[in-house]
């Protein structure tokens, strides 16, 4: 279980931008998160997986601290993956940073082998994500926090990586907290969401059920 317990957090000499929030992310569970552009979800979810430290209160995996070294269990997936990959490095060696994915797994995740030989800036940006996330997924890996990763994709490549993402998580059961401004991809997604306002969480009332593929009409 991820656990966020009483966290505020303010960059510098602004605002206090995120006030008191708790949440909790279970094992298996797709959570969704929404708000206004500049609400503070991509700081709670750095917040989530140790890229920033709260001023106040804490985040537990299993009831401790996240790990300051190694692989880390809680892995933040950003918007744009041109920022977190190594430009000098050939794409093969990004994908294969922390584990070696299978070909199977390679192919759910649309991932093509002739891709691997070449460096990042060679991709587009959606054939880079599907690298990113796939990157992301390694044995250890417990929750996953999606930041818009699908906004740069074609609709039907979105829903192919929602689902490949959905089986792997049912596989491994891995949490995933989604954020994004597509409360439709969310509703399809994620059976409980919240809304990010004023540095406070809120859920939203309808609790869905749980939709295994996202193509699917509800
Ligand atoms: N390193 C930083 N220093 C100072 N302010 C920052 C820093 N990073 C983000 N901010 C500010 O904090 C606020 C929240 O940013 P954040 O990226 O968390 O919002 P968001 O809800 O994810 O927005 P969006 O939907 O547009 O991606 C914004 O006003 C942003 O300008």
């Amino acid at each position: 279980m991820l656990e966020a317990r009483q966290l505020s957090f303010q960059f510098a000499s602004n605002e206090p931008l995120i006030q008191s929030v708790s949440l909790t992310l279970k094992a298996g569970e797709w959570v969704g998160l929404s708000g206004d552009s500049g609400a503070g979800k991509s700081t709670l979810g750095k917040l989530l997986a140790g890229y920033l430290t709260p001023q106040t209160g804490e985040v537990c995996l299993e009831g401790t601290a996240l790990p300051k070294n190694g692989l880390q269990p809680v892995q933040w997936l950003p918007q744009s993956p041109e920022l977190a990959v190594n430009p000098r490095w050939r794409v093969g060696k990004i994908l294969r940073e922390a584990w070696r994915p299978s070909e199977a797994q390679q192919q759910a995740f649309g991932v093509q082998p002739h891709w691997l030989s070449r460096y990042p800036q060679a991709l587009s940006g959606g054939e880079l994500q599907r690298i990113c996330v796939l990157r992301a997924l390694a044995p250890g890996v417990r929750f996953l926090i999606a930041d818009e990763i699908s906004t740069m994709l074609d609709p039907i490549t979105q829903v192919e990586l929602w689902r490949a993402l959905k089986k792997e998580a049912e596989k491994r059961q891995f949490g995933v907290l989604v954020i994004s401004h597509d409360t439709a991809l969310l509703e399809r997604l994620c059976p409980q969401r919240y809304h990010l306002s004023g540095g406070k969480l809120k859920q939203c009332s309808e609790q869905l059920e749980q939709c295994s593929d996202p193509l699917l009409p509800r």
